[in-house]
């Protein structure tokens, strides 16, 4: 398994390290074998300080690692009480992230077959979709900037594993939550799985086996994704061939592209009320489509996907639309009367554009007043600092006429009486 992840002599390899009976025998199977392999060998522990026995584990962990000479590394962690979803999953959530900001090339998770049969039907009674149920790969190459991951044990028993730890004497911890039945993880381990393979004595390699199925027919998927996308004229998509795609395959195009965005994927229930809105929305409208971590923006005949509430969103030149999606909302230019910008100035434009704030921007609210940098003008309108990269600028022939939350400059205003067009963020 390690040469099929192409674990190369130099590669850096971190154990997440327990110091429960998987990952104390996979920190010493990887010890065993890194002479052959020429990997460099690091473990690390997450201390939640949680149980009143996490000092005892860490010293532990310390002391396994002193033992067979592997550099040991120690984090520790807040978990919230209060998190929405469970404390398990809490702690699940920061210790992620902890080892997330190791440096190293792999990963190393002590996760065995065992693991994956219980998250292939944790997920399934959650109602998870193919992915999902796809649960855990041994291999998952490295992306970005992120390390590999590798779950070398993952097609071995739990008892092959302990069977192994009590030949070779090795000693572990044993992590009392694991036997609390309240966590629905627990419950389902201890209870229900038993009750399974009492009935069904393979349970847990055909669970295995189905999640292997299901990874397949979702790398299909992922295929089938990359080839409407390409059909659909690339990441910014062809409105009219997306939607001559059938439901089943735009959402699978939608979920794939949000994956790729390393947004969560949007809900079922979110994707199809998107779904139905540009199907029957009138074409010549920009839309701009919550879809939880996302955001799916129609305009000017593209449909894409971006982060809500990004960042700047990307520069637009302005053609009379009533409406143009904006970082994670809109600008509506309502027609107004000795107030906002002076219509005429709009009509004898050249280029009107709406953009992102830039270095140096400055405007004239008053006439009688001297211009102001950005930051003063937010300071005085109240513009909190987390929102003031997101205010949409809309410049007339390149100087700057309107920053939402801010106002109209003073050359551009209307005058009583006066036609004018009020952009509205
Ligand atoms: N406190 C910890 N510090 C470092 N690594 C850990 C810790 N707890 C668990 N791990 C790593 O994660 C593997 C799986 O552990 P466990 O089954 O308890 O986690 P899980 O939360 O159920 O799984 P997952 O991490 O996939 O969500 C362990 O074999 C070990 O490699």
């Amino acid at each position: 398994m390690l040469a099929a992840a192409d674990v190369r002599p130099g590669a850096r390899l971190c154990c997440a390290l327990s110091g429960g009976v998987d990952s104390i025998v996979l920190l010493h199977a990887l010890a065993e074998l890194r002479p052959r392999f020429g990997y460099r060998l690091g473990a690390a522990h997450v201390h939640h300080g949680l149980s009143s026995n996490a000092d005892a584990w860490a010293d532990f962990c310390a002391g396994r690692c002193a033992a067979l000479e592997v550099e040991f590394a120690l984090f520790h962690v807040t978990v919230p009480r209060d998190d929405p979803e469970g404390t398990e999953a809490a702690a699940r959530r920061v210790r992620h992230a902890a080892l997330a900001g190791l440096a190293c090339d792999w990963l190393v998770f002590g996760h065995h077959i065992n693991d994956q049969a219980e998250t292939v039907l944790f997920r399934l009674l959650r109602g998870t979709g193919l992915r999902g149920a796809g649960a855990m790969r041994d291999i998952e190459p490295a992306v970005g900037g992120a390390s590999g991951r590798l779950r070398p044990l993952l097609g071995v028993g739990r008892g092959e594993i302990l069977a192994w730890a009590r030949a070779r004497g090795l000693a572990w911890v044993e992590d009392e939550s694991n036997a609390d039945s309240r966590y629905a993880r627990n419950a389902l381990r201890l209870s229900v799985l038993p009750v399974i393979e009492a009935g069904f004595p393979a349970a847990v390699p055909a669970l295995a086996r189905a999640a292997a199925h299901f990874r397949e027919a979702g790398d299909l998927l992922d295929e089938l994704a990359a080839l409407d996308e390409a059909a659909c004229g690339g990441r910014r998509l062809e409105r009219g061939a997306l939607l001559a795609l059938s439901d089943a395959r735009l959402a699978n195009l939608l979920r794939w592209q949000a994956r790729r965005l390393g947004v969560a994927a949007p809900s079922r229930a979110r994707l199809h009320e998107a779904l139905r809105q540009l199907r029957t929305a009138d074409a010549r409208h920009p839309l701009y489509l919550a879809l939880g971590e996302a955001a799916c923006a129609v305009y000017r005949g593209r449909v894409w996907l971006e982060r809500a509430a990004a960042g700047a969103a990307e520069p637009q030149d302005w053609h009379g639309e009533l409406v143009l999606p904006w970082a994670g909302g809109v600008v509506r230019f309502e027609a107004a009367e000795g107030r906002g910008i002076a219509r005429v100035a709009l009509e004898h434009a050249a280029a009107v554009r709406l953009v992102g704030r830039r270095p140096g921007l400055r405007l004239r609210l008053h006439a009688r007043r001297p211009e102001r940098s950005f930051r003063k003008l937010c300071q005085e309108a109240g513009v909190p600092a987390w929102m003031r990269d997101r205010l949409p600028v809309l410049e007339i022939d390149g100087t700057v006429a309107w920053i939402g939350g801010i106002g109209v400059a003073a050359a551009f205003a209307c005058t009583p009486g006066e036609a004018g067009i009020e952009p509205v963020w």
